[in-house]
């Protein structure tokens, strides 16, 4: 049944109202604040209790029919509204705007006045509950005007606020690069970019095309700032205005009126960024592994941050890494301070305790904070006055001096914070609690008032028990009655008969109890309640006050928190290097890259944790001039070839965002986009065949690469049969090479393309090493000039466990292929003249000789002190030669 075929006249005033706001937010699901519960009624009510698992009850009935109802308790809707958001709805807010006494007063039947209050929506989360602490939680808008684009966002629990322009075929880039929560378009722009908006995987809202007009923008936007003009925030396209306007326009809703603290907007130029797409950020699992969550990603191998802050600029840094060399530069000197400098450790120490400033200060601006905002607040400028003083003094990298500075002057604030508040304040300003004694004299008398009062029923009790002499009478509180006195139904008849009924009112008789009241006690309940409500009085003007006065300094409190960020950071990144023996990059603007043992740092961590080592690996693309350099990397399945093509990209990407890198040394000259492809990735959830996916990846990259782009292919034109694939793989690396001229790493199983490299200037050979013996292969995991002689396929499935038969066939159609091919002889004339596969009798295992043998007479002779890994190696390799030649 739906909400909206409700005829008004023969409803109750309490379910018109109901429908009246609903059909405001049809596309949201409205919680109806009644009493302590939000409830939900109609479709709303069947769709939310199947989503949140809750039961579905019915309440009245609406023309003729029953109700479907389902609510949950106010205090917990947080965890509802997140499960409902993650699960594709978005939750209408709709409290109640006045006590129920007021709205007696208008009448008997008059209905409490209810109005929404917010939008809740996965792009506008401000609660800590809802949020990830160490990531972004971005709200987008793309806005169009005739033929530019622009894209603003903002995080809303932070106040980032920030806009570019952007070329249509770099959305989609550019929203992998951000992925927000929620993407705002308008209609023309959903239709048009459908297929790319798909992709992102970030709820998308759709809102009317008023909602991004540029010149609307404008006012909205000087609204919000309040400012007559954005001009001394810089000058923008239309573009960038429509999309700011349309997330201003956004906020206003959702919000309704109560406009979230936005930094003034920073425009980021795309040209200060180094690109990757979507597919290669998937690929290369930078935020997110392949499994979709951020454990296994890059992110979370290199994360030594210690506040939620400084996590959340690593991740911006690493899905932003930079291409203009001097602010790599200023980074990568932070974090060599951090490797040095005595001063660190304490940095670290301090910054331990800085709690997340950005986000107590989007709530307290929104007015959905408490006392322990404030207190995050104080805790946070506390800890960097410490820094502050630990680092009086102390030479500093520029970026760190000028973080230094963002560090002080909020001693005042600190003062009045720190007389304010109570060590540990409750999380509501409701119940009070949280001023400190002695910050304010009419809140310290309020309070004696009040608790004495207390001492005083206590006293009262002992007096009664004696009047009644029945020891067990008490004096207790409810909501309902206040303070009353209980006995036992046992001495209801003494209560209520003379003389004690002259001093004891009845008040209410339950199953087990009878209560009452004296004039006495009705008194000092009185005054105990007014002192209370004064002092809760007292302390809710104190918290405006106090909040009033740290959003004041807003802009100097969301400096203090990126410097705090800042230092997180460069700290974080220098006990990563210290740890796992990273190097300092050299980053200038040449062609270079020349990397010594390089390590993949993912695969590292992984290996490590089961006790084995990475084989470090060199790497040279460095190109003369505007020439490209390609390695064409050969080898066998399994060798490594997947794991150093990335590893490469990854160090160049850490070392471009300002991070030391995994490697004993690294010389990089500024690369602008990096292309990281694997051949025939399935895509099934886009509906496209493999080999398509992969095609439509290759152009985007032949199309796009410039001579400054490092390109990584990993077995390109494997999705199709073996002359095709081997035809695309061929001309895309010339192309790569000739129009392209990119610095890039491409794998192949066509060991045709080794010929290339003597055709080809730019192009150059290399392979993974390995070791076969005995029909099995040992990888070695080592990098080295030249070309692979085979792929050993078979003998990786062997490893894999294909039964010894199919392995044996294998051999058998493989050798057979091989001669054919020297012979030139067709592969059909070669199938017929296979002999039929049959299950051949497996050898007999050779029985074992007695007495010492040759072999164990070599090992008895070994000297394993003395000799180096190599040597040990080259022993078993001998004695298992032997043994083959013992065996026959
Ligand atoms: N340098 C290395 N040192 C130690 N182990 C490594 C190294 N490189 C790769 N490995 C190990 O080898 C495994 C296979 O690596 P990878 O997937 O890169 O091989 P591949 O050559 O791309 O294989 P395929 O051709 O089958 O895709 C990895 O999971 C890792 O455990």
């Amino acid at each position: 049944m739906s909400a909206n075929k409700g005829n008004k006249s023969t409803v109750t005033p309490m379910m018109a109202q109901y429908l009246e706001i609903k059909s405001g937010y049809p596309d949201a699901l409205l919680f109806y604040r009644m009493g302590d519960f939000y409830e939900l009624f109609f479709d709303d009510a069947v769709a939310a209790s199947e989503a949140l698992d809750i039961a579905l009850t019915k309440r009245g009935k609406h023309e003729g029919e029953e109700i479907p109802m389902c609510g949950v308790p106010h205090h917990a809707a947080e965890g509802y509204f997140l499960t409902l958001i993650r699960k594709g709805f978005r939750v209408a807010v709709g409290e109640q705007m006045e006590k129920p006494e007021e709205a007696k007063k208008r009448g008997a039947k008059s209905v409490v006045r209810r109005e929404v209050v917010r939008l809740v929506t996965p792009g506008t989360l401000t609660e800590d509950t809802l949020l990830e602490a160490r990531r972004h939680n971005y709200l987008a808008a793309l806005g169009k005007v005739r033929d530019e684009w622009a894209l603003a966002w903002a995080d809303i629990s932070t106040g980032a606020f920030h806009v570019m322009p952007v070329g249509q075929s770099r959305i989609g880039a550019e929203l992998a690069r951000l992925a927000p929560s929620e993407l705002l378009t308008s209609e023309t722009v959903d239709e048009e970019l459908r297929e790319v908006l798909a992709d992102l995987g970030a709820e998308v809202t759709v809102l009317g095309n008023a909602s991004f007009d540029s010149s609307a923008a404008e006012n909205r936007l000087c609204g919000v700032f309040q400012v007559q003009t954005l001009s001394g925030f810089g000058s923008f396209t239309r573009a960038e205005l429509s999309a700011m306007g349309a997330l201003a326009d956004y906020l206003n809703i959702t919000q309704k009126g109560r406009m979230p603290m936005l930094c003034p907007p920073r425009q980021e130029a795309v040209s200060r960024l180094m690109s990757i797409d979507a597919a290669t950020r998937r690929n290369l699992e930078l935020t997110r592994s392949m499994q979709g969550g951020r454990a296994g990603s890059l992110l979370a191998v290199i994360d030594m941050t210690v506040t939620a802050a400084g996590a959340r600029l690593l991740e911006r840094r690493l899905s932003s890494p930079s291409r203009e060399v001097d602010v790599i530069y200023g980074r990568l000197e932070a974090v060599q301070w951090g490797t040095e400098a005595v001063a660190a450790d304490g940095v670290r120490e301090a910054l331990r305790r800085v709690p997340d400033l950005d986000r107590a200060l989007s709530r307290l601006s929104l007015d959905r904070g408490g006392p322990r905002d404030l207190a995050s607040i104080r805790n946070g400028i506390e800890q960097a006055e410490a820094i502050a003083t630990r680092l009086d003094g102390v030479e500093l990298p520029d970026l760190l001096a000028g973080s230094l500075k963002g560090l002080r002057g909020q001693n005042d604030l600190l003062v009045q914070l720190e007389a304010a508040l109570v060590a540990e304040p409750p999380m509501l300003a409701r119940d009070g609690g949280f001023i400190a004694t002695e910050f304010n004299l009419d809140l310290d008398e309020a309070r004696r008032l009040r608790d004495q009062g207390r001492g005083v029923i206590a006293g009262m009790q002992v007096e009664y028990a004696e009047l009644s002499g029945i020891t067990s009478l008490k004096i207790k509180h409810n909501n309902v009655l206040g303070y009353f006195i209980e006995t036992t139904a046992l001495h209801a008849d003494k209560m209520l008969s003379p003389p004690l009924n002259e001093t004891f009112i009845h008040r209410q008789t339950t199953a087990n109890q009878v209560r009452f009241t004296t004039v006495a006690l009705s008194d000092l309940e009185t005054r105990i309640l007014s002192a209370g409500a004064d002092a809760l009085t007292i302390e809710k003007q104190l918290y405006e006050t106090l909040k009033a006065a740290v959003l004041d300094q807003a802009p100097a409190l969301s400096e203090l928190a990126l410097a705090l960020a800042e230092f997180d950071l460069s700290v974080g990144l220098a006990e990563l290097a210290r740890q796992r023996d990273w190097c300092k990059p050299k980053v200038d603007d040449s062609r270079a890259f020349h990397i010594e043992g390089g390590r993949h740092p993912v695969v590292e961590a992984a290996l490590k944790s089961s006790g084995e080592v990475f084989i470090a690996n060199d790497c040279s693309l460095s190109a003369n001039g505007d020439a490209a350099s390609v390695t064409l990397l050969t080898g066998p399945n399994m060798a490594g070839k997947s794991t150093y093509l990335r590893q490469n990209a990854l160090i160049a990407l850490l070392a471009q965002m300002g991070s030391y890198v995994p490697a004993r040394s690294a010389h990089i000259g500024v690369v602008s986009q990096v292309f990281s492809r694997v051949g025939a990735s399935d895509d099934l959830a886009r509906g496209r065949s493999t080999f398509m996916v992969e095609m439509v990846e290759t152009a985007a990259i032949l199309n796009q690469a410039d001579d400054r782009a490092l390109v990584i292919l990993d077995e390109i034109g494997r999705g199709t049969a073996t002359y095709d694939g081997l035809s695309i793989a061929w001309a895309t690396l010339e192309h790569l090479h000739e129009v392209n001229r990119v610095r890039g790493l491409f794998a192949t199983h066509y060991h045709e393309m080794t010929a290339l490299s003597a055709k080809l200037d730019g192009v150059k050979n290399a392979t993974v090493a390995v070791k076969e013996w005995e029909g099995e292969v040992i990888f070695l995991h080592e990098v080295r000039d030249g070309a692979a002689d085979r792929s050993y396929g078979v003998q990786v499935a062997q490893l894999a466990g294909l039964p010894k038969t199919v392995i044996k066939r294998a051999r058998t159609v493989l050798d057979a292929l091989e001669a054919g091919e020297r012979d030139r002889t067709s592969p059909k004339a070669l199938i017929d003249d296979l002999p039929l596969f049959a299950i051949a009798a497996l050898p007999e295992p050779v029985p074992a000789k007695s007495g010492p043998s040759e072999v164990e007479g070599k090992i008895a002779n070994l000297a394993p002190d003395e000799m180096t890994p190599r040597e040990a190696l080259q022993a078993i390799y001998d004695l298992k030669a032997l043994l083959k030649e013992k065996a026959g």
